[in-house]
């Protein structure tokens, strides 16, 4: 919900950087949405570089070597929001309140601009080799700056799946990573491959830590549990959106059968029961549904 947020706030996200473009123009927002989220009870705060890659960087007249720091630079902007929450309520930081920074890299459909990481087509483009020299070096520096966690988000197919495994071992990436796909039936990843095959992928990989889905309908997450509970003991997360669907021409989410937040928050106790162990919200929903997530599993699952 790091983008939903930025907008909320009148950050105009109408370019193919997404939310990267606030890297550049407003990292003092994306850190107050970041601490927003932390002082909401999220346990992971997910930096802004799901749709920031050096070559977007490079369209837009900046050299690799700026590229690379603008990577750096978002994973500091999402330490820095944890330090000052830290300095405020020094009585937080204790290991039942983990904060983790989890370094965002999105799909090379997000990167395309053009909503393609809801279809997960690439055409010509869609060969290993490709997908992984577009990811390595964008990897490698966001390893560099030091996230708790690397997501790897609503991976749309099978291929990105096995680029980004190949990568870590190649690269020999030692922070633990996840693995979130994303669908819109509720059986298979959005491109019709099959949810089974590619959750299988990150299980076989000992470098990722958890396997899970995001960004789409709270409605389709209980099935997908099931079926990835078949083919792994890796924890599972789940951060769905709100619903709604994306227009990628305008930019803009439309339809009104988004759920509320109340809605949303009905469902944790089922994933709960499903067997997820992580949960949270990606785009649509706000601090609001982390919080209610939050007072919801302390809940079910009080501090000792
Ligand atoms: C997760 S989608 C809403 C991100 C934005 C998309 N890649 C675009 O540029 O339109
Ligand atoms: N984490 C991303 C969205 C992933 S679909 C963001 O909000 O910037
Ligand atoms: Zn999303």
């Amino acid at each position: 919900g790091l983008a939903t947020e930025l907008e909320a706030h009148g950050a105009d996200l109408n370019d193919p950087l997404w939310s990267a473009k606030c890297i550049l123009s407003s990292p003092h927002l994306i850190r107050k949405v970041h601490l927003d989220y932390i002082e909401a009870g999220a346990n992971i705060i997910i930096t802004a570089s799901y749709q920031a890659t050096i070559q977007g960087f490079e369209s837009k007249g900046f050299s690799k070597e700026q590229g690379e720091n603008l990577l750096t630079k978002s994973v500091e902007i999402a330490h820095e929001a944890r330090e000052m929450f830290l300095k405020q309520h020094p009585d937080q930081s204790t290991p039942l309140r983990p904060i983790l920074v989890a370094a965002s890299i999105g799909s090379y459909g997000a990167y395309l601009a053009d909503g393609s990481e809801y279809s997960g087509d690439y055409g010509e483009a869609g060969t290993l080799e490709f997908l992984k020299d577009f990811h390595r070096r964008r990897l490698q520096v966001l390893a560099e700056a030091r996230p708790d966690l690397i997501a790897f988000e609503t991976i749309p197919n099978k291929l990105e799946a096995q680029a980004y495994v190949e990568l870590l071992e190649e690269c020999n990436i030692n922070i633990p990573s996840w693995f979130s796909f994303n669908s819109k039936d509720g059986v298979n990843v959005v491109s019709g491959d099959s949810l089974i095959e590619c959750a299988k992928i990150a299980n076989e990989c000992a470098k990722v830590g958890a396997v899970g889905i995001n960004c789409t309908p709270p409605r389709f997450i209980h099935s997908l549990i099931l079926s990835i509970r078949k083919v792994t003991d890796k924890p599972i997360l789940i951060y769905p959106n709100s619903g709604e669907r994306y227009d990628a021409e305008r930019k803009e989410w439309v339809e009104s059968t988004g759920v509320s937040d109340g809605d949303f928050v009905s469902y944790v106790s089922e994933w709960c029961k499903d067997g997820a162990a992580l949960i949270g919200g990606c785009c649509r929903t706000t601090p609001n549904t982390i919080r209610a997530i939050s007072r919801s599993l302390n809940q079910y699952y009080p501090a000792p």
